[in-house]
């Protein structure tokens, strides 16, 4: 069933707390299962991603309660983990399936791991290969590289290893199986990229060592449980943010949300472009910066993308590419071919959904380059399924001449399941102000 919006004339107005990081919710869940005893964590985002992550957790035997924003999660610890003999479908979660062969690959089992479409599109070679030469054993069905693959874990022999790719998915993978290899893993990041795992392992009891961009951990170390509470995602803020900037007259103010500097990228590329964006940290929650984000109508300017900036806006690029839209002149995103590997091939995506509702865009092999000053007509758009390219789609028809349609709005659950609800709060406050 196609799903229409159209909410030009609308103001993005009000303050609204969105809901807890998704990055940092897997982790926690995964730490929370790995340590013995029982952690309490707060504000978990419960998205479909991550009730995967969940339910493989609860496949080993990890006991999961939930109460209201309280989840409890006791286990026994990894060296009691039940055994697993069926298939874990890790549905659309590239977090997952990366962190999970990082752990799996330390554990005496076979497992089978699949996923969907999506998913089993995704390249895996990336994290199988480090974790092969630790010692783990990977053996691919129909293509060599993707999904489903059987991982078979065991005794791991630390690496020091240098990242191809710079993805904290591979390196949260590595460090993961480091955590339970004896002697010292060293991972070296070409490009620095979320630091949540590194900060979980601290808040878990574990020791990690930070020296610029190479990270160690010594393994066999006991985890402790915790309580936790995860700040609200700056992923999930970036759509409000992007909306205010855009249109005449908004005003928002986004609290509690996380401001780790390795993910608000896009925040900085705005303020560059000339947006009225003021960040305030308020507290730490452990290393993790907490605060609130106030965004208002902005005149917009292009920027150029720096490479060491994209990982920490990797996820926002097809929202900042909608952004450039409004721009006074053209604007050139480059250094961002890894959107080609995500739920769908971003590059491709964003540019003819741009190109659906009226807007001029070129895509290259790892760029695209929008039209500045541009109309937006409005139209049906295709979002592959893709979370991030649908609530593009709602957030565009703020600055669109007539609606657009949009294929798919459930795959929003993925990350955002009340992204329908903070919006029916941001459109009654920006009534009230009328
Ligand atoms: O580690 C994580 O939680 C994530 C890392 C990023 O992926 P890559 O590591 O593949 O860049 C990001 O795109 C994804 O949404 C979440
Ligand atoms: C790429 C994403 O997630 P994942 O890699 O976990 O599927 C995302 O949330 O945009």
């Amino acid at each position: 069933m196609d799903h229409s919006y159209h909410y030009q004339g609308s103001i993005i107005q009000g303050e609204l707390s969105v809901p807890g990081d998704k990055s940092m919710s897997h982790r926690a869940i995964l730490f929370a299962s790995l340590a013995e005893g029982k952690s309490t964590i707060y504000n978990l985002l419960k998205s479909e991603d991550c009730r995967r992550t969940i339910d493989v957790c609860q496949a080993f035997g990890v006991d999961i309660q939930f109460d209201g924003h309280k989840t409890y999660i006791t286990s026994s610890g990894i060296d009691h983990w039940q055994s697993v003999t069926n298939t874990l479908d890790l549905g659309n979660s590239g977090t997952t399936t990366r962190l999970l062969s990082g752990i799996l690959a330390s554990l005496n089992q076979s497992i089978r791991l699949t996923g969907d479409d999506s998913l089993q599109h995704r390249p895996m070679k990336r994290v199988t290969g480090p974790l092969s030469l630790m010692g783990a054993g990977f053996e691919f069905e129909s293509v060599s590289d993707r999904l489903p693959y059987t991982v078979s874990g065991g005794d791991l022999t630390p690496i020091e290893y240098e990242l191809l790719v710079a993805s904290a998915q591979v390196k949260s993978a590595i460090l993961l199986a480091g955590l339970r290899t004896k002697g010292k893993t060293i991972v070296q990041e070409p490009i620095k990229t979320r630091d949540h795992t590194e900060n979980m392992i601290s808040a878990f009891g574990g020791e990690i060592e930070t020296n610029g961009q190479t990270v160690s951990v010594t393994g066999q170390q006991t985890l402790k449980p915790t309580d936790l509470t995860i700040p609200g995602d700056p992923s999930s803020a970036a759509f409000w943010i992007a909306a205010a900037v855009m249109t005449p007259q908004s005003d928002i103010t986004i609290q509690q949300v996380s401001l780790n500097e390795t993910r608000i990228g896009f925040i900085h590329v705005l303020q560059r472009m000339g947006a009225d964006i003021q960040m305030t940290v308020d507290y730490w929650i452990g290393d993790e910066p907490v605060g609130h984000v106030r965004a208002r109508s902005s005149s917009l300017k292009p920027t150029v993308l720096k490479d060491d900036e994209i990982p920490s806006l990797i996820d926002e690029v097809p929202l900042l590419a909608l952004v450039a839209t409004q721009c006074d002149s053209d604007m050139t995103l480059s250094g961002i071919g890894e959107l080609k590997y995500k739920e769908t091939d971003r590059i491709h995506a964003t540019v003819e959904l741009l190109h659906s509702i009226g807007v001029q865009a070129e895509k290259y092999e790892d760029a695209m380059t929008i039209k500045g000053q541009a109309r937006i007509k409005g139209g049906a758009v295709t979002t592959y399924n893709d979370h991030r390219l649908a609530m593009l789609g709602v957030i565009a028809s703020f600055v669109s001449e007539n609606p657009i349609e949009i294929d798919n709005i459930e795959c929003i659950n993925i990350s955002y399941p009340s992204f329908f609800a903070d919006l029916s709060q941001i459109l009654q406050d920006s009534e009230r102000v009328k």
